[in-house]
């Protein structure tokens, strides 16, 4: 692979002229001879005075701080002055209210120092934490090779984590393994590839994207409202109360649904537009996520970084195009969720949650995957964000899969939309021994939005003139629209 230097890496990546360095010298009073003869080589072989480069600079027009390794530099090992760079650069971006990007290449530890520096890990790492609880985004760019001590701390602490394709990663060094386990690691597991396919890392941006990648990031983790090319609300459209009146003076008639079954025939539909269709026609961008960071990935479960006319969400959306009987929305998918929640809560931005699940997994798996308690954490999550919730109920709303997404502030739902706790035939199973009555028992569960909205359950109606899958586009923008409208009513009077 070849290898991009710290200096070679920050020309890339940031806008021209616009790095200022944060480095002061090093302090090596008290480092024997060896060490010091080494770390003169390394400055020679490298360039740079140290195996990290820290400061601030400009990535389109978006202002940042940078952590950078220098893998020349005696491998990008951390050693006690290292960490103290890093540290005090976390700490100067949090102050300076910036964003801050990291971007590792390490053996981990320096083993010239041993122990002292390996437990300057926790320094790191708390001032990462500080960091992210203050409120400010934390990106990191995983290059080749990061391993050991640096994975297992600052490199896995991103709220978006990417990494440089083929980059090897892992937590113990292909050296290290082979030696003391006398034989080779596993071909194909510590590389950035498979650990995007497992759901530990959100994507691989080559080099050459970082830039686009990192700024569109940035524009949308910082919250950064467009000033220009805004949409609104379409003029003429009621406000949100007038909605609210609208949809139920309506009830039973066309745009906010009809007979329960018509209802629930319409969302089954396989051209029924979803989440994505959603976010095609109605976002102004979107960078999806991937997985839980912890291993686990269902990709029943859509996650992004997303921007409705300039105001930056996240979203957390049930994808309909993935949901099988094969594949049913898993226990990973609820985590994947829960990462959703936690992102939102921790930058300060609003969430929105799409419902559109015909059921969870009722496998064994599921059930040894935790699914019901994911369903119970993902309640107990959602009831105590404090940052605007949307719900969003799309089509189909079947049983506790769906419920795990519901419990936002505000809930709307679109004319066709319901909720149930089980599938229709299941209940009719239940009532009835067979799934024959699904219908009948349908209309009598309460389930459209109609009856959601009478209940309470659900807050504004957005209604379908004609059926969403007959006009895609027009339903996306009007849901998004009602979207905005909640979030807005939210940050007028704080939870
Ligand atoms: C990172 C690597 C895969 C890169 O392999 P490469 O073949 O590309 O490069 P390489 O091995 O020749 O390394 C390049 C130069 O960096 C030096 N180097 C690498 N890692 C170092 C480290 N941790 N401390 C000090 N120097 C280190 C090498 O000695 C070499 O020096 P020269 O050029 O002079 O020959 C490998 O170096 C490796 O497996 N390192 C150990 C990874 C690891 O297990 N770390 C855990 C450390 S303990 C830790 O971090 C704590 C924890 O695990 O929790």
């Amino acid at each position: 692979m070849t290898r991009l230097g710290a200096r070679a890496l920050i020309d890339a990546t940031v806008d021209p002229g616009s790095f200022r360095s944060w480095d002061e010298p090093i302090d090596r009073t008290g480092y024997d001879a060896g060490y010091l003869a080494a770390i003169e080589r390394a400055e020679t072989k490298a360039g740079t005075d140290e195996a990290v480069l820290t400061g601030r600079a400009l990535i389109r027009g978006h202002a940042a701080a940078l952590v950078v390794s220098e893998f020349g530099f005696l491998g990008g090992s951390i050693g006690v002055a290292t960490a103290a760079r890093i540290v005090a650069a976390v700490r100067r971006a949090t102050r300076e209210r910036l964003p801050l990007i990291a971007a590792p290449a390490s053996g981990g530890t320096r083993m010239q120092e041993g122990t002292p520096a390996f437990v300057r890990m926790v320094e790191i790492s708390r001032a990462v934490v500080a960091h992210k609880a203050a409120g400010l985004p934390y990106l990191v760019y995983l290059r080749h090779p990061t391993t050991g001590g640096v994975f297992a701390s600052w490199a896995s602490l991103g709220h978006v984590a990417v990494a440089e394709p083929g980059a090897l990663i892992g937590f113990l060094g292909p050296l290290v393994y082979r030696t003391l386990r006398g034989q080779p690691f596993p071909d194909g597991v510590q590389v950035a590839e498979n650990l995007v396919a497992k759901g530990i890392l959100d994507a691989v941006v080559p080099t050459g994207e970082l830039a686009e990648v990192a700024a569109r990031a940035l524009a949308l983790l910082s919250g950064t409202r467009r000033l220009s090319g805004t949409r609104r609300p379409a003029a003429g459209t009621p406000p949100r109360e007038a909605q609210f009146e609208t949809a139920q003076a309506e009830t039973g008639q066309a745009g906010t649904g009809g007979d329960a079954w018509s209802s629930i025939t319409l969302t089954r539909r396989p051209d029924r537009p979803g989440v994505r269709e959603l976010l095609r026609h109605a976002a102004d961008d979107v960078l999806p996520l991937n997985g839980t960071q912890s291993g686990e990935t269902d990709d029943a479960l859509l996650l992004a970084l997303t921007s409705f006319s300039g105001t930056p969400c996240v979203l957390v959306g049930q994808d309909r195009r993935t949901q099988s009987q094969h594949r049913p929305l898993g226990p990973a998918a609820l985590r994947g969720a829960r990462r959703g929640m936690r992102l939102a809560q921790e930058l300060g931005l609003p969430l929105i949650c799409v419902i559109d699940t015909p059921g969870a997994d009722l496998s064994a798996a599921a059930e040894e995957g935790a699914l019901a308690g994911e369903i119970a954490r993902c309640l107990a999550e959602m009831v105590e964000l404090t940052v605007p919730t949307v719900s969003v109920l799309l089509g189909e709303g079947s049983g506790g899969g769906a419920l795990a997404l519901l419990p936002s502030r505000r809930v709307i739902a679109a004319g066709n939309a319901w909720l149930s706790p089980l599938p229709p035939e299941g209940a009719s199973a239940i009532l009835h021994g067979g799934p024959e009555f699904a219908a009948q028992v349908a209309r009598r569960q309460r389930v459209r939005a109609v009856d959601l909205l009478a209940d309470g359950t659900v807050h504004a109606v957005v209604p379908e003139p004609v059926p969403a899958h007959r006009d895609p586009a027009g339903f996306a923008r009007r849901v998004a629209d009602e979207c905005l409208r909640q979030i807005e009513s939210q940050r007028r009077t704080p939870a």
